[in-house]
């Protein structure tokens, strides 16, 4: 009935893209970041202007990685390397920690101003979940979980919260590792083999088959099924309510 194999006692839910219509937010933040400061590099070094990419940028450096992560990996990517500077830095300190607090300054503006969506889908299947009786935790590197979880009016349905903040507090490696995972489904008092993740970015899914959960559930919202198998999604999905459709 929830499309799960037999034994899955509690589910395991990443939040951007996969609970909240917020992937889409974080994606256009990073990219006026990250935007503004090539350009302003280039016109300081000469080198030509290339814009960081919506879609394979951040697919493959940002989406589903802590935010300190994403901004060191793209950095990498473009071969730039910037001092770490520190947590306050102001938003336009040509710093990793500065950029950092640039974009979370604007995906905080965005959200503030156009509020959090919760995917009816998401929605139709937590309310399953929870009358099924299975356990519940969010797994989100965002630092802002709490918050967005409150706006989308969805906090309620969790037992456990391992997201960027906590992370920060444990010292837990972020996606793709799968640390953040395993420790949700400790704090829930259930063995991987028991759980199931539930996740739309590459490196979750690859947190996914790294933790040796009994099943990782990808959710395609980007038209990305394939490179979704690839890093480890057992099954693809476009929405979760689809899992609850008699198979
Ligand atoms: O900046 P935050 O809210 O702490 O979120 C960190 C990351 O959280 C992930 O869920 C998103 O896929 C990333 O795009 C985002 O950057």
């Amino acid at each position: 009935m929830l499309g799960l194999p037999d034994g899955v006692r509690g589910c395991l839910f990443d939040m951007d893209g996969v609970l909240t219509r917020t992937a889409t937010v974080h994606a256009a933040a990073w990219k006026a970041t990250f935007d503004a400061f090539l350009r302003q590099r280039a016109g300081q070094t000469g080198d030509a202007f290339v814009p960081f990419d919506e879609v394979s940028d951040y697919d493959r450096y940002v989406d589903g990685r802590k935010r300190l992560d994403g901004t060191r990996d793209f950095l990498a990517s473009r071969h730039i390397t910037l001092p770490e500077g520190t947590p306050d830095d102001p938003p336009d300190a040509l710093t990793v920690h500065g950029l950092s607090n640039r974009k979370n300054a604007l995906v905080k503006q965005i959200m503030d101003r156009d509020g959090v969506e919760v995917f009816p889908g998401s929605l139709r299947y937590l309310q399953a979940v929870e009358r099924a009786g299975l356990r519940r935790a969010v797994v989100s590197s965002s630092a802002n979980t709490a918050r967005v979880l409150s706006a989308a009016g969805v906090a309620g349905f969790f037992e456990a919260r391992v997201d960027g903040e906590v992370a920060e507090r444990r010292d837990l490696a972020g996606k793709p590792a799968p640390d953040m995972y395993l420790a949700a489904a400790r704090a829930l008092g259930l063995a991987p083999s028991e759980a199931a993740v539930f996740e739309d970015a590459l490196a979750g899914v690859a947190a996914g088959r790294a933790g040796g959960f009994a099943v990782v559930v990808g959710v395609d919202r980007a038209g990305q099924a394939d490179a979704l198998r690839e890093n480890g999604a057992d099954i693809v999905v476009t929405d979760l309510a689809d899992l609850l459709e008699p198979r």
